[in-house]
């Protein structure tokens, strides 16, 4: 599918459908699933074959349907009418847009958004998202096969902060945070402190803790929100623009 020319058009489209998100997300609460939307169609880059990454593809069954996107078609189809308000922005656009937001006005940092990802209609083969049930050399594997390095797999995991598992989805159940729809560094705070009966921590969650370069940023994040916002926003631009060069 053709580039979508990033025109003065393009651009005023982008930031009406941004207001559109934003009240969106606003009125439905539905900034987690939102987030998990645009990592789970971003992090399918394979930084070697240059294939997956935030194209869109996860619109189709074919990838939507994979087990660890469970629950992201209420995610596309609460898209759906931004997109045909605004028929011109691409979904991998989109999508990635929609993250932003997601992350915006649940008082995260704001994330830098360049416009002009194209769609894709291959879908990439089920397996390329993080296994919640492993440990830390699965996470490298999976983050540095995306190109991304050890400071964003921690930053990057800090999404938790917003939103719940879910048992019939993924087999895990529940919120890493007190409040859900916060985005703060409260997850590097509970990881810290250690096991909550009443909160969630992935296996995958407390793996951080056992290597000490990670280790270092989970602690560094619980400690310094600042510290863990400017990171953030820098790994989840990264993130968002897997295999894309903004024009
Ligand atoms: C580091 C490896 C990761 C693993 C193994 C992982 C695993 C999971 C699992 C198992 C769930 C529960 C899904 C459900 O039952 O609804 C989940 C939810 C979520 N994940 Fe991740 N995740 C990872 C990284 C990320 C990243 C990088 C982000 C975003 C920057 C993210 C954002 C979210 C959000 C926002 C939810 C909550 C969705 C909701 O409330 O519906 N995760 N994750
Ligand atoms: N955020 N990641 C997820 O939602 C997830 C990743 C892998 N398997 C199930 C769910």
């Amino acid at each position: 599918m053709a580039n979508p020319v990033v025109n003065a058009e393009y651009l005023k489209e982008i930031e009406k459908a941004r207001r559109d998100l934003r009240a969106l997300i606003s009125s439905k609460n539905c900034a987690p699933i939102i987030l998990r939307l645009a990592w789970h169609d971003a992090g399918t880059y394979d930084v070697k074959t240059k294939t997956g990454g935030p194209n869109g593809s996860i619109r189709f069954e074919e990838e939507y349907s994979h087990g660890s996107n469970a629950g992201l078609e209420i995610a596309i189809d609460l898209l759906e009418p931004v997109k045909a308000k605004h028929p011109k922005i691409t979904y991998a656009d989109l999508y990635q847009l929609a993250g932003v937001v997601a992350v915006e006005i649940t008082g995260g940092p704001t994330v830098p958004f360049a416009p002009g990802r194209k769609d894709s209609s291959v879908c990439p083969e089920e397996g390329r998202l993080p296994d919640a049930n492993q440990g830390v050399s699965h996470l490298r594997d999976v983050f540095y096969r995306m190109g991304l390095s050890d400071k964003d797999i921690v930053a990057l995991s800090g999404g938790h902060t917003l939103g719940r598992a879910h048992r019939e989805r993924s087999g895990f159940q529940g919120a890493w945070t007190k409040d859900p729809l916060k985005f703060d560094n409260s997850y590097f705070a509970e990881l810290v402190k250690g096991e909550n009966e009443g909160l969630l921590q992935l296996p995958t969650d407390k793996a951080l803790l056992d290597d000490p370069v990670l280790r270092d940023y989970v602690v560094l994040y619980a400690v310094d929100e600042d510290k863990f916002f400017e990171d953030y926003a820098e790994s989840h631009k990264k993130l968002s623009e897997l295999g894309f060069t903004p024009p």
